[in-house]
């Protein structure tokens, strides 16, 4: 059974190959700058080695074009013909209170991802685009949605109203939806099944900090809060977006420097977060390198960064009425091991006991930090969304 897991950005598709009978990874890559000048498509071929192919790339049905050519190229392919195909697993950010769970796509499931197109502008166009092509492209596959919202459709009420009048709850659907929800339950059961807790008898936390980064209280294997909102926005300081800001700043921005909502939505998306406070790169990679060179932004940055991190970890602790497991997760969670340091080390008034020097050397693993005398386990575990896409696929087409 070999599934192929798309995830369609609006500019980029991420694509994954994976054989779902000996659990392998058969190939990866991505079309990037889809629209753009110099687009390409980068493929990691089974035997691991790159590939970069160059191309003219206009819009995503080109890019899926690429990538069914490149998986069933003599040369670089890892599939004879498209009939090895058996289904394709697309990741869509936003389902609203539409999904809780995945789905074969039909008619009625894309009428329906559609409809979410008004709360999710950016991200539900080049998904749905995705679902297209490969209809046209491949007619007879099986295709199956997973949605990053459906895993906190769990949250109560009190945790995803805002305190604004109801009516706009009812006209418009403006709630928190929450996303990643496919990394937070992959991460989550991954850890249970690792810590050899009893999922639905557990209190997790997991930190999801990759370039969007959001961090979710799970409660006997449910969300139950999370910090990502209405749009992804919402939360933790990012790579590129802002998280919690001040509503007021944002009118005040609008009269002073006479901008509209497209603006105000680039800016806090595009420009703001590690990036736009640094000045240096949205990447913690750099900022880490700025900061050892003195550079006063690059650790306001890391600082303000690892702060909200702590204090989200810290109100989710309240929420599960306290905590069996802190999970990372994500390329800063699996890597950074500052943040990880600085997080336990807030945490130690409630008995977290970390092995320090193991933490400094465990960079994208599967590994336990904390001690066997610490009161709450801590540990990291590499995401990994695109298995969860498919095997998630490989179940409903089973199914049906
Ligand atoms: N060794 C590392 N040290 C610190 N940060 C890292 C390291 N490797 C990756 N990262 C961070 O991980 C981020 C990307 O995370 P990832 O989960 O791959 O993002 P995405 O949300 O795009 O899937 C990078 O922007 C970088 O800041
Ligand atoms: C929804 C979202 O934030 O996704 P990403 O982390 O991929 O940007
Ligand atoms: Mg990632």
């Amino acid at each position: 059974m070999k599934i192929l897991v798309l995830n369609c950005g609006s500019s980029s598709i991420k694509y994954k190959l994976l054989d779902m009978i000996n659990k392998e990874e058969l190939s990866s890559g991505a079309v990037e700058k889809i629209g753009m000048k110099g687009s390409f498509l980068k493929h990691v071929r089974r035997d691991g080695q790159k590939v970069l192919l160059k191309g003219e790339i206009l819009e995503h049905r080109i890019g899926i074009e690429y990538i069914l050519g490149v998986l069933t190229s003599q040369k670089h392919g890892c599939i004879e013909s498209l009939e090895e195909i058996n289904a394709v697993g697309h990741r869509v950010v936003h389902g609203g209170e539409k999904f809780n769970s995945s789905v074969l796509i039909t008619e009625e499931v894309i009428q329906k991802i559609t409809e979410c197109i008004e709360i999710a502008p950016l991200h539900n166009p080049p998904n749905l685009a995705g679902i297209n092509a490969i209809t046209e492209l491949l007619p007879t596959v099986p295709q199956v949605a997973v949605f990053d919202t459906a895993f906190h459709q769990t949250m109560p009420n009190y945790a995803y109203m805002y305190g604004i009048p109801h009516s706009l709850y009812t006209k418009y659907g403006i709630r928190r939806y929450g996303f990643h929800g496919t990394s937070h339950r992959y991460v989550s059961r991954r850890a249970a099944d690792f810590l050899g807790l009893d999922y639905n008898n557990s209190r997790i936390i997991v930190a999801h900090l990759g370039n969007g980064a959001s961090i979710c209280a799970i409660k006997n294997g449910k969300s139950v809060d999370t910090s990502m909102g209405f749009t992804p926005i919402e939360g933790l300081m990012m790579g590129t977006r802002s998280g919690d800001v001040d509503l007021g700043v944002v009118t005040f921005l609008m009269e002073k420097e006479m901008i509209g909502s497209a603006s105000v939505s680039t800016l806090f998306n595009k420009h703001s977060g590690v990036l736009g406070v640094s000045g240096v790169s949205s990447d913690m990679r750099d900022v880490d390198k700025a900061k050892g060179e003195g550079n006063e932004r690059a650790r306001l940055a890391w600082d303000m960064y690892e702060y909200k991190v702590m204090k989200y970890i810290s109100g989710y602790i309240g929420v599960l009425n306290g905590v069996d497991a802190i999970v990372f997760t994500g390329g800063v969670g699996e890597n950074q091991t500052e943040t990880r340091e600085y997080v336990c080390k807030q945490l130690a008034y409630l008995g977290v006991k970390v092995d320090f020097d193991l933490n400094k050397v465990s960079k994208g693993k599967e590994i336990l930090l904390s001690t066997p005398e610490s009161a709450v386990n801590i540990c990291v575990i590499p995401t990994d969304e695109e298995f969860m896409i498919a095997s998630d696929t490989l179940d409903i087409v089973q199914q049906n």
